[in-house]
């Protein structure tokens, strides 16, 4: 498979982990390269998302969360393991209602694998969500929105009583920003996107801040909402503890929502190249295992 032909769910996303670092970000990795690192990243992917099923969905959970991304089809796949008495009198929640271009989307996967479907208007309470992350820190503090899908994320995440993330080895960092270059995704309305970049760039210390362009269409990428994303990068002070500069994007008049997840989740799951999974938890915990 070609690098022009990589499966992501978002044109704007750089492919992290694949390039060659030490011959420098413009190298040229052989068709070959490119499909071995894409063939670990995906089984590290797969490996994360059943391990998490395996721990957290019980046969007790009756509405249950499904995020979007490339990491959740591995979710739903290993749900569908657990087979149709243990799935007959549960309901699926998606991230994403409208059936799109992705085909990533939880919606279609939900409905392909013949589960329930439900929305969080009928199940308000979820007993957990399972979803994928663009960057987790050591707090479990974690970037979503490379999919410009976070505003469902995250009621999604908050309707849950326990919210679980999962995600391959590239995702675990200590710091925010580490290998997620773009920023921190935010929902606005499109009125107020010219505003809110000025908000970013004058006050709030985010100079980079840029409206998302759509890649395969003319203009800007626009969210199921209808809204504009933009996309604001802040240095590592700023990251250190997102939460503040969450709080305060999340205050400016014609923000709908910040793809900074802080304090949510009780466990990331990161998927290794060496066969294990590395699991953090909210207690400060991790350990390794090998599923
Ligand atoms: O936040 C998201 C979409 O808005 C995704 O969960 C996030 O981008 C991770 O995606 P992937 O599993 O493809 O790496």
């Amino acid at each position: 498979m070609g690098i022009s032909a990589l499966p992501t769910s978002l044109p704007v996303r750089p492919v992290v982990g694949i390039t060659d670092v030490k011959a420098g970000a413009e190298a040229v990795l052989s068709p070959k390269t490119v499909e071995k690192a894409l063939s670990a990243i995906e089984s590290s992917k797969r490996l994360a998302a059943y391990t998490a099923v395996d721990h957290y969905v019980k046969p007790e959970h009756r509405v249950i969360g499904i995020g979007s991304g490339s990491t959740v089809p591995y979710v739903v796949e290993r749900i569908v393991q657990q087979g149709v008495e243990a799935n007959k009198d549960r309901v699926f929640i998606p991230t994403v209602l409208a059936l799109s271009v992705s085909g990533f989307q939880s919606k279609e996967l939900i409905v392909e694998s013949r589960l329930n479907l439900g929305d969080v208007d009928q199940y308000p309470v979820i007993d957990v969500t399972l979803d994928g992350a663009d960057e987790v820190d050591r707090s479990l503090n974690c970037i979503k929105g490379g999919g410009a899908c976070h505003l469902r994320e995250k009621v999604l995440a908050e309707a849950a009583k326990t919210f679980i993330l999962v995600a391959d080895y590239r995702k675990n960092v200590e710091y925010l920003g580490t290998n997620w270059q773009p920023g921190v995704p935010i929902e606005v309305v499109p009125f107020a996107y010219a505003k809110v970049l000025s908000n970013l760039h004058n006050s709030l210390g985010s100079p980079n801040a840029s409206l998302r362009m759509a890649v395969k269409k003319a203009g800007p990428v626009v969210s199921d909402n209808g809204n504009f994303i933009i996309d604001a990068p802040f240095d590592q002070e700023k990251m250190k503890d997102p939460y503040p500069i969450m709080a305060q994007i999340k205050m400016l008049t014609g923000v709908v929502e910040v793809g900074l997840f802080c304090h949510m989740a009780e466990a990331a799951y990161f998927g290794n190249q060496d066969g294990t999974v590395t699991i953090k938890r909210s207690d400060g915990s991790t350990t390794q295992v090998t599923p």
